[in-house]
């Protein structure tokens, strides 16, 4: 279980970037998606055909320019809509390369005046694939205009050109093909156009979609005008027992991008939190724990913060975890609840949205099943998440996600990390990802990004961290790494 059965146009950027982490490089996939296009394109041509080939200036005209390699042996035209040093990716300038110094005939037309087809029986749509922006430009509007008028049969790679993968939309003067040869794996809107759709294994690897990789980090864009507020608030509700749990989850969500972290702590222990880092801004509930009187203020302040990160350091006393159960009846916004409040998560409802970030030990008590090879572990992480109807990370060796629908599982991360202190960088990590992303995404790069902070630490220094040597490596792993 992955991403959906449809892979909308930054689903397949992630998959391409992870395939790429996994050993599996673009150009790879290209050749085999022009291998696997050939094949659909000898299955529509006559020996005898005159085919021409319309390819643009990215990784889908890429993908024709290895499909006319392969159809050396037909009567093939291959134009190329632009100049040559216009085309965007290496390896679709080494291929169009390739190309010139063969026998196949290719010509490049920048003008869409000049675009012209020599009646052919068979014509291949390679001007846009999932990167498409906008409404049709020039000179592909032309083309397609072109294409769309001809008496032959068009064959479209990947997408009709003109069908943008991520909303289904198809802009005016889309290519209409009379089939399609898509890679990997459907696209949305393709079933919706009544065309034969072939779908071609290209050699993606299955864990580019299963484990978590750098191409995940695509989910995060800081852009650059962005300003106060953008990525959200996030309030932590811990402390007690414990005081420096809530200020590692605080500080680790100050580096994974909060805009601003509250922490709600019990007075006694204010100061002391405060005195971890001037950056919290510390709200203190009266008493030494959580109980029950804190409840409806701390409902009225998490109201105003974009996600909340319960647990950290709230200690399992009986009143805490009564308080925690009626914060949770009561609260409705997105929650990563961790270490002892996850004791009353299975007995409570909630219409929270829940994130929980159970250790193993963590897990069986909520009623999960534990194994020892992963596989079996993720299809009860599965099952219980199903079940409880919320989003898990169970951290082990290998983190596995799940929201009951898909399950993924990230590979970050080293047995140093077994210190104390580093689920709560996770909660901290994780809590200021849901603040802007889906529960889902938000987990899966909680979990890499923390695994991928250790890593750094003891590529850097060897063995020995402490939970708070994560804190500056947190940005690095989100964001020094981006495919
Ligand atoms: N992700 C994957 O798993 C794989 C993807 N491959 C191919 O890569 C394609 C995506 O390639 P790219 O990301 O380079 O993007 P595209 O090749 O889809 O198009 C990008 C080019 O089209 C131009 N363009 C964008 N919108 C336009 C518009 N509205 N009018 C005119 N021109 C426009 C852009 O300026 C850019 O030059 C896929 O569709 C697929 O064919 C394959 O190589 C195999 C592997
Ligand atoms: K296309």
């Amino acid at each position: 279980m992955t991403f959906g059965s449809e892979l909308t146009g930054r689903e397949i950027a992630i998959v391409d970037a992870n395939a790429a982490a996994l050993g599996v490089t673009r150009k790879q996939l290209m050749e085999s998606a022009g291998n696997a296009a050939a094949g659909v394109i000898r299955d529509v041509a006559d020996a005898d055909d005159r085919i021409e080939i319309v390819a643009g200036r990215g990784n889908n005209g890429g993908d024709a320019l290895v499909a006319a390699r392969f159809l050396g042996a037909y009567d093939c035209r291959v134009t190329l809509l632009g100049d040559p040093d216009d085309i965007g990716t290496d390896i679709a300038r080494e291929n169009w390369d390739a190309l010139e110094r063969s026998t196949v005939e290719t010509r490049t037309i920048g003008d869409s005046t000049a675009f012209d087809l020599s009646d052919p029986d068979v014509i291949v749509d390679a001007m846009l694939g999932t990167g498409i922006s906008g409404a049709l430009r020039e000179p592909v509007a032309t083309a397609a205009g072109a294409i769309n008028e001809a008496d032959a049969t068009v064959v479209s790679l990947d997408v009709p050109s003109g069908l943008d993968a991520s909303t289904a939309a198809l802009a005016d003067g889309a290519v209409r093909p009379d089939r399609v040869v898509t890679f990997h794996k459907p696209k949305p809107g393709l079933s919706e156009l009544g065309v034969p759709v072939d779908v071609a294994d290209i050699g993606v690897p299955p864990g580019a979609e299963y484990f978590v990789e750098r191409g995940d980090l695509l989910r995060l864009s800081r852009p650059a005008d962005s300003h106060k507020g953008d990525f959200g608030e996030v309030l932590v509700i811990g402390g007690g027992p414990y005081t420096g749990a809530p200020a590692l989850a605080a500080q680790s969500a100050l580096r994974s991008g909060a805009d601003l972290v509250r922490v709600a702590v019990p007075a006694a222990i204010a100061d002391e939190v405060q005195g971890y880092s001037e950056d919290l801004i510390v709200r203190p509930f009266d008493g030494t724990q959580l109980t029950e009187p804190a409840v409806d203020p701390l409902l009225d302040l998490a109201a105003d913060h974009d996600s909340v990160v319960l647990g950290p350091g709230l200690g399992a006393g009986e009143a805490t975890l009564s308080a925690v159960e009626a914060f949770l009846a009561d609260f409705e916004g997105t929650a990563v609840v961790d270490a002892d409040a996850l004791r009353v998560v299975p007995d409570v409802e909630t219409e929270a949205t829940l994130i929980c970030t159970p250790h193993r030990g963590e897990f069986e008590r909520m009623g999960g099943q534990d194994a020892a090879d992963w596989e079996t572990r993720a299809e009860n992480v599965a099952e219980l998440a199903a079940e409880l109807g919320m989003t898990l990370l169970v951290k082990g060796p290998a983190d596995i996600i799940s929201d009951g629908k898909s399950t993924r599982v990230s590979r970050t991360g080293n047995p140093g990390m077994t210190v104390g202190g580093t689920g709560d960088v996770l909660a901290g990590v994780t809590g200021a990802l849901a603040a802007t992303l889906d529960p889902h995404p938000a987990a899966s790069l909680g979990a890499y990004v923390t695994g991928r902070a250790g890593d750094l630490v003891v590529e850097e220094r060897g063995y020995g961290l402490v939970a708070s040597d994560l804190l500056d490596r947190v940005p690095t792993a989100m964001w020094d790494e981006q495919p």
